[in-house]
């Protein structure tokens, strides 16, 4: 009978999985999941989410048992591992599908196929959902991933048959892989966790989604996010089931499905940029950002990272990520709040700020993450000015994100018996820091940083040779700060999937590929152009 190994990653469902249909379609089928030491020790590896993710495999080792099978567990180096469970098994060869998150996975694939390629054995790479290998204008990715959603679920096989001569090793303990218990609580986890949070938006949120996304104390968003970065659920079965309320007459419900399936699709959408440039994980997307002038202090960073800043929304943001890993509280514009906080006005260089985030979120994904910060810290337009978004961490932001103060009581009970109007800038008191710096003074400075950076860029038609190059070394930033497993990132060079050579496109490549970082192609100076739209969100809470 044919045996094929499906190789889990970041996929961790048997819901809409090419890999393991076509697997079991075949005959027989060996689940594997490795245990890899880089990555569990990657410097932007957080404990709570590694314990989220062992609750992710326990549960699709119970999904596969319900089907008659059950996941293999091995570790060690899987370009050690794989070749040696083929020839252990007989089986034919490994379906898995291709990911590019990160660097380091890029270059354990290519390792990979070339060891696999020496013994003649074989594995068949399958392109997960919204991408593309091809160097495409954002538009057409659109449309890309709009066909991807729209086409039909890949279904879950009736039965997965797996040799039961093929041993597996128990599910470890967070200690068994190296790492300490954190106090962060987890969310269910798994696939019917993610369908049951589905289902709760479509029953309790859709009707506030829109207009409370930016309030943490409303917790009106999915909560997806952990279980979408390891593939609990496909994006496809959250776009599906955004669609189940196309019909519904009331245009609020018809609001937040817009807005959800934007988010969605913005996702993915990070995901491919980071297929393109790898060094985005990195590097700011032009190189004149990280070459000129970050500055770093280390009581200062402290500060941020522990909320002491003196800024109430801040620190509550802080102390939130923190004790939760984020994943229900820390929305998008409170995380947009808290990073332009570090970058552009503490000056520091964004992928400290990244670096933490990793460490604590528990939905940590490396492209959207990073390009996130980058873009919150003005590091990713070169013109634009309207994506210059350094955010009043004052009154401002109390009055639009927490007009109440619950969330920010919640994470600093010192300041409770202060009204929600005192909160933007409370008067120096016992027992709560004074602000560390001065927001208008440090905003002024910042605008005319990136303003001067900029100047470089007006006018030029062609942006390609100012892209941040793959670096020579692919050593993870801050890695020297931790205790890490880092050694695979000194003489690698080659990546699967490859990345975009920049120094060999073409004008019609190069004008395809700018598609993906400005709102409009045309990047002639400013006021030669019509003032572009600002994006709806930010129509709806601009805190600048
Ligand atoms: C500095 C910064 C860092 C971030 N880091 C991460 C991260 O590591 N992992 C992560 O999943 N999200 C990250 N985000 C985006 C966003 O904050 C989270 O996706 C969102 O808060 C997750 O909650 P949810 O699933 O309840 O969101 P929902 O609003 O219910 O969204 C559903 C899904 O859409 C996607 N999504 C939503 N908002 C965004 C967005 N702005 N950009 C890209 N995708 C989005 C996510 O996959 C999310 O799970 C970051 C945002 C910022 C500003």
């Amino acid at each position: 009978m044919n045996r094929t190994i499906v190789w889990f990653r970041r996929d961790l469902r048997i819901a809409d999985h090419a890999p393991l249909y076509r697997a079991a379609l075949r005959g027989e089928v060996i689940p594997v999941f490795v245990f890899d030491r880089a990555l569990l020790h990657h410097p932007e590896t957080g404990s709570a989410r590694v314990a989220f993710m062992l609750e992710c495999l326990r549960s699709l080792d119970q999904d596969l048992r319900d089907r008659g099978g059950r996941l293999i567990l091995r570790s060690g180096d899987p370009v050690n591992v794989l070749p040696q469970l083929i020839r252990e098994t007989q089986a034919d060869g490994i379906y898995a599908h291709i990911d590019f998150e990160r660097i380091y996975g890029r270059v354990r694939d290519a390792r990979l196929n070339h060891a696999l390629a020496q013994e003649n054995l074989k594995i068949r790479w399958f392109e997960p959902l919204a991408t593309t290998p091809d160097l495409i204008p954002y538009p057409d990715y659109r449309d890309l991933w709009f066909d991807d959603m729209n086409a039909d679920m890949v279904p879950i096989p009736a039965h997965v048959h797996v040799p039961t001569d093929v041993t597996s090793e128990p599910l470890p303990t967070l200690a068994d892989v190296g790492h300490l218990p954190d106090s962060k609580p987890l969310p269910p986890a798994g696939t019917q966790a993610a369908r049951t949070l589905l289902q709760n938006f479509l029953d309790e949120k859709t009707d506030r989604y829109y207009w409370q996304l930016s309030y943490p104390s409303a917790e009106a968003t999915t909560g997806l996010s952990p279980h979408i970065k390891f593939g609990a659920i496909s994006i496809r079965e959250c776009y599906k089931a955004a669609q189940q309320i196309k019909s519904s007459p009331d245009a609020r419900v018809q609001r937040s499905r817009k807005q959800l399936i934007a988010r969605l699709r913005w996702g993915s959408g990070f995901a491919q940029r980071f297929r393109y440039l790898p060094q985005l994980e990195l590097r700011s997307l032009y190189s004149i950002f990280d070459d000129d002038s970050w500055s770093f202090d280390e009581d200062l960073y402290q500060a941020w990272q522990q909320g002491e800043t003196g800024f109430p929304i801040v620190d509550a943001a802080a102390r939130c990520l923190q004790a939760t890993g984020g994943w229900k509280e820390l929305n998008f514009r409170v995380r947009a709040l808290y990073s332009s906080f570090l970058s552009n006005l503490l000056g520091m260089d964004w992928r400290y700020g990244a670096l933490h985030f990793m460490r604590h979120l528990i939905d940590g994904d490396c492209p959207i993450d990073h390009y996130q910060w980058a873009m919150q810290s003005g590091v990713t337009h070169c013109v634009d000015k309207t994506w210059t978004r350094i955010y009043n961490p004052e009154q401002v932001a109390v009055d639009r994100c927490d007009p109440d103060g619950i969330f920010i009581k919640r994470w600093l009970p010192e300041l409770k018996h202060l009204p929600p109007a005192a909160l933007g800038a409370p008067l120096p008191m016992k027992g709560y820091p004074a602000r560390i710096l001065d927001y208008k003074q440090a905003r002024k400075q910042r605008v005319k940083q990136l303003e001067q950076q900029r100047q470089r860029f007006l006018g030029l038609e062609n942006v390609v040779p100012h892209l941040s190059r793959l670096p020579e070394s692919f050593l993870p930033f801050g890695a020297e700060r931790f205790d890490t497993e880092v050694s695979w990132a000194t003489d690698a060079r080659d990546l699967f999937p490859p990345p975009l050579d920049l120094n060999a496109i073409d004008a019609e490549q190069a004008k395809a590929l700018r598609t993906w970082f400005v709102a409009h192609v045309d990047i002639k100076p400013r006021k030669a152009r019509r003032k572009p739209e600002p994006e709806p969100d930010t129509i709806q809470l601009s805190l600048l």
